[in-house]
């Protein structure tokens, strides 16, 4: 009887593996995982402090906060194990009437992020092809 049922565990446990595609994680791996991410995501904090294009936009921010939904949003797009629970994209950005050229601006704060953790072109590319597909639900809200 236990045998049996031990049998039948196992078999629903392979054939639910089987099932599921694994989930492509290269991204999250390749970013340095959590560490490297909230590297990247505080560099890019850095960066938008000192641009007078967008800064005026996270002037009333709780920063520490906010760092820490970026991290969970960046290690989500990128495909790793997290868990986000902030606001939708279109929510948090609902009447802050971002233009092309402010989103611009913070990819160009993320991109020197990443250039100056050392993260490769072709690795940085992925993640800024993933970010503007969001784009969408950003701007013009
Ligand atoms: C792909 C690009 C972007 C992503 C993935 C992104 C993601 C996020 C996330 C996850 C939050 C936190 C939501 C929450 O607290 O629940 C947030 C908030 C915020 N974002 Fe963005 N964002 C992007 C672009 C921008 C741009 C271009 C600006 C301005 C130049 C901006 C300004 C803000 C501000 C000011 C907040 C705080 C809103 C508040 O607390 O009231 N974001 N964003």
């Amino acid at each position: 009887m236990l045998r049996s049922l031990c049998v039948t565990l196992l078999a629903l446990v392979v054939i639910g593996c089987a099932q599921q595609p694994a989930k492509d994680d290269s991204l999250y791996r390749d970013l340095g995982e959590k560490p490297g991410i909230t590297r990247i995501v505080e560099g890019m904090l850095i960066n938008v402090a000192r641009d007078e294009r967008i800064v005026h936009f996270f002037a009333k921010v709780d920063i520490a906060g906010l760092r820490d939904k970026l991290v969970d949003k960046f290690c989500v797009i990128a495909g790793g194990p997290c868990v986000y629970t902030g606001d939708s994209l279109e929510e948090s950005h609902k009447g802050q009437n971002l233009s092309p050229s402010h989103f611009n601006a913070l990819v160009e704060n993320l991109q020197a992020s990443m250039d100056s953790q050392g993260v490769p072109t072709p690795v940085q590319n992925r993640l800024l092809a993933r970010l503007a597909a969001l784009r969408g639900q950003i701007i013009e809200k």
